[in-house]
């Protein structure tokens, strides 16, 4: 039940739109029930006056009946009407909110999306919040729907015969109650089990489509294709298992309907016997009683869908409510003196891990400089500018901005004032000036062009037919490496940041390559303080001190490589 509050109090702006799709669904369902009933004794009556002769015939008052049969049939028209407007309308929403909540909620755990794969997170993302935002339309809404109007037709039976309530609400229970849990685990087992193959073949797919090109390379596509059918395949004879099941309990309770009905017959029989009934209202209440047996007929796959919200909860629950990678700040400052960056003595390791990378690390950078770092493989470069980001937290000693605790400072506040050109810097899928505007989104055309000319890249774009407006594919696939990376860059030139942070800047570019680009940064941003992570000899060239990570400390060393 745990779960279910939790999700309740995610869709909350949706819930009064919930409530009247409720409403209509009682209202739709008892019309429903007043149509069949009322009907019943219609033409058992009319039948029986017109058998009574010319008298009894025109003493009959059909109109008030036939009024209140046209009454129950539009009301049931209008009320489902409503019903499927409003109940789907509130499920739009709750599902536009739960994703916009999710989407906030791993923002700061984005660290933490890396132990799953990411067919798994864009399955939480778009199925999950999908299940989770209807679970109150197709999980509870027919439940309700069931006890309401099924109490409500079983009270109106007993006012004609409490024989007959009581058969009704006997059958009522066996098919709302006792058909859903007689399936009730083998439900849970299949929608647990769906789930996973679902799981497994969305991240199996996109792991596929991501890497597509490895896969041909090393022939794999034949085993691939076979994997992912294998997998197809599983799911699709679960899915049969499970609507087999679903059909199966409907034809349960349509059994139950019909015993029901049979009881109504003889309880009807002998109580017209007893003139404790009237001839109309023995067809009044099997019609009645049909209906009835109506409310009960979505409860299993109303468990089903239950089963599956609960587990969509469970799983959004472990991606959003992880313990955020970096403690929240007390009293968060969003400003602070980026004059000076002062560490001292910091201790890190990673959660989970018992290496120390960072074994009482210090470091002191005033603005203006230009510092580079080296170190060997693993020594933990890359950990250090984490940290210098907030990203992770450190165990103990103390890194400083200008005097403030990096720990009173925000990451928003970090990036408005630290730029990075990080190794494996991500391009979007669009164009050229959506990625420019990504990093400054009030820049003009004139600031484009000038950030990607610092970034020798402007000759290359206008080049191109659409020149800003060339779409680069996804990861910027239609560019070149060096084209992509110097767009990375004109995208942080265009931020002017007050202290940058390279990493591996010039990777994978031949050494003439690496100096210009490294060269014309510094141009662009001639006051900016650099922060250079190289394992290269050519971005040293262009700093004043070079720093040594080794031994998870940081040594000072004059003059370069
Ligand atoms: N997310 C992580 N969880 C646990 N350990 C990690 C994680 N990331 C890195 N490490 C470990 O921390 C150590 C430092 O890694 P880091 O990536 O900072 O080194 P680096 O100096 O940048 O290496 P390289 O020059 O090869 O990029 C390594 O032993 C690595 O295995």
């Amino acid at each position: 039940m745990t779960e279910l509050r939790y999700a309740f109090r995610l869709i909350a702006p949706a819930r009064g739109k919930m409530i009247f799709g409720f409403s209509f669904a009682c209202l739709a369902s008892l019309s429903g029930f007043g149509l069949l009933f009322l009907s019943g004794w219609l033409i058992a009556a009319a039948a029986a006056a017109g058998l009574g002769g010319i008298v009894t015939r025109n003493l009959f008052n059909l109109f008030m009946p036939a009024a209140g049969v046209r009454f129950f049939a539009t009301a049931r028209i209008l009320t489902r009407y409503g019903e499927r407007l409003v109940a789907h309308d509130a499920a739009l929403e709750s599902v536009s909110v739960l994703r916009s909540w999710v989407f906030t909620r791993l923002i700061p755990r984005s660290t933490l999306l890396t132990d799953h794969r990411s067919g798994d997170v864009l399955g939480r993302l778009v199925s999950d919040t999908q299940t989770v935002g209807q679970f109150p339309i197709d999980a509870l809404m027919p439940f309700g729907v069931a006890a309401i109007c099924g109490t409500v037709s079983v009270a109106i039976t007993t006012v004609f015969s409490l024989q007959a309530g009581l058969l009704l609400a006997l059958a009522l229970l066996l098919g709302g109650v006792g058909v859903p849990s007689l399936v009730g685990r083998r439900v849970d087992h299949d929608v647990q089990r769906l789930a996973e193959l679902g799981d497994n073949f969305r991240a199996d797919l996109v792991e596929a489509v991501q890497c597509a090109g490895d896969i041909i390379l090393c022939d794999a596509v034949a085993r691939t294709v076979a994997s992912l059918n294998a997998t197809q395949d599983l799911s699709g004879k679960m899915q049969l298992r499970s609507l087999a099941w679903s059909h199966a309990s409907r034809q349960m309770v349509a059994f139950i309907a019909v015993l029901a009905v049979a009881g109504m017959l003889m309880i009807g029989a002998h109580a017209l016997q007893s003139q404790a009934l009237s001839t109309p209202e023995l067809p009044m209440l099997i019609l009645g009683t049909m209906a009835a047996m109506e409310f009960v007929s979505g409860v299993v796959p109303a468990r089903q869908a239950l089963a599956r919200a609960r587990l969509s909860i469970r799983r959004l629950m472990t991606l959003c409510e992880a313990p955020l990678p970096v403690a929240e700040a007390e009293n968060v400052w969003k400003s602070a003196d980026f004059t000076r960056l002062v560490m001292r003595d910091v201790q890190f390791g990673y959660a989970g891990s018992r290496k120390k990378v960072l074994k009482g690390c210090s470091l002191s950078i005033h603005s203006g400089e230009r510092i580079g770092v080296v170190g060997p493989s693993g020594a933990g470069k890359s950990s250090l500018i984490r940290l210098l980001l907030r990203l992770e937290d450190y165990q103990s000693g103390s890194i400083q901005w200008g005097g403030t605790d990096l720990k009173q400072l925000d990451t928003q506040t970090l990036s408005t004032q630290i730029g990075v050109l990080s190794q494996d810097f991500h391009l979007f899928q669009g164009s050229v000036r959506r990625n420019l505007l990504l990093a400054r989104p009030d820049a003009t055309d004139a600031e484009m062009w000038a950030a990607l000319s610092s970034a020798c890249l402007a000759e290359d774009i206008r080049l191109m037919e659409n020149g800003l407006n060339t779409l680069i594919g996804e990861h910027g696939m239609r560019l070149s490496g060096g084209q992509a990376r110097r767009l990375a860059v004109a995208q942080t030139i265009l931020r002017q940041p007050r202290w940058i942070i390279l990493d591996e800047p010039t990777e994978g570019l031949p050494p003439e390559k690496g100096r210009d680009l490294i060269a014309s940064i510094l141009a662009a941003l001639p006051q900016t303080t650099v922060l250079c992570i190289t394992h290269r000899p050519e971005p040293l060239e262009f700093m004043q001190r070079v720093l040594r990570l080794e031994d998870g400390r940081l040594h000072e060393r004059e003059g370069l490589p």
